[in-house]
């Protein structure tokens, strides 16, 4: 997102706006997945060690490639920026070469870095044990580096886009304060009234619909004159360019999932710091 367009926070935060880049976030996913399905599984580079002797790491390669594509955006900065998250840890990336960027304070600090909100590591195991077994054939065709670079590229997709469930929580919460606050005050945190506040059935209804059209359209043939080739879902996955069925069930089962866990655990850190005089202000107006 363009947070430098000179626009106010209560304009960055639109839920609209927000919604409207995780939709174009889709994507850039779908096309991310397409270009991955090209290249075998290549079990390979996802084994700790497996390259021990010729990397000098114990990590695997994709986590090797991963440090070192990091290490240089880190340079040119991009992990200053609030939708931004590093697979590697932060400490261990050199620092931006440029000045900071003066970005616009959209996030509650202490809620935005709070540890538990970044769920980067479990993006990567979802990612390497259940979707890069559903969209590649079963072998080893020595693409290494080709396959670890498209498997950056959904990494930093899918992480952008569950992180954005910050914003949409800050939204939601800034929304209606008061509706939120009881919940975030109990002790513990009602987790699950929460998750009711800001899970939306029907958004993520029409979500799965269109997400199965765009993988269906992003995914087609044409025919020689340049028409549209009419193919099965089947026949798309016989092809080998995308399994629909794969796209849609990875949002379902994992991207709304955990985007809703960063929504919920954003919140119950949504008051850290915040003064009684505030909250009290946000409950009057209820
Ligand atoms: C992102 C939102 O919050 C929740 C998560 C959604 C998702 O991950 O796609 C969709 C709707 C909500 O259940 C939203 O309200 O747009």
């Amino acid at each position: 997102m363009n947070f430098t367009s000179g626009e106010d926070a209560s304009q960055l935060l639109s839920l609209d706006r927000i919604r409207g880049q995780l939709i174009r976030l889709e994507d850039t996913i779908i096309f991310s997945l397409i270009e991955r399905a090209q290249f075998g599984l290549n079990e390979k580079i996802y084994q700790a060690g497996a390259f021990k002797d010729e990397l000098d790491s114990q990590g695997s390669w994709l986590e090797w490639f991963l440090y070192e594509i990091e290490s240089f955006h880190a340079k040119a900065r991009r992990y200053t920026s609030p939708d931004e998250h590093s697979f590697t840890p932060l400490e261990k990336l050199p620092k931006p070469v440029i000045g900071l960027q003066a970005y616009p304070t959209l996030l509650h600090d202490p809620a935005a870095r709070h540890p538990s909100v970044n769920v980067n590591s479990k993006i990567l195991d979802f990612y390497v044990k259940h979707i890069v077994p559903g969209i590649t054939p079963p072998l080893d065709d020595g693409n290494y580096g080709s396959a670890a670079t498209r498997d950056v590229e959904v990494l930093q997709a899918l992480s952008r886009r569950i992180h954005f469930g910050m914003f949409v929580s800050e939204s939601k919460f800034l929304s209606a304060p008061q509706d939120f606050i009881p919940h975030i005050l109990s002790n513990p945190p009602n987790t699950e009234a929460l998750a009711g506040l800001i899970t939306k059935p029907e958004v993520e209804a029409k979500l799965l619909i269109r997400l199965r059209n765009k993988a269906r359209v992003y995914g087609g043939e044409m025919n020689a004159d340049g028409t549209v080739m009419e193919l099965s879902d089947a026949e798309l996955k016989a092809r080998g360019k995308i399994d629909i069925e794969q796209v849609v069930g990875m949002y379902r089962d994992w991207v709304i999932p955990l985007t809703k866990d960063v929504e919920v655990d954003y919140l119950i850190h949504r008051l850290d710091g915040v003064p009684r005089s505030q909250i009290d202000a946000w409950l009057g107006q209820s």
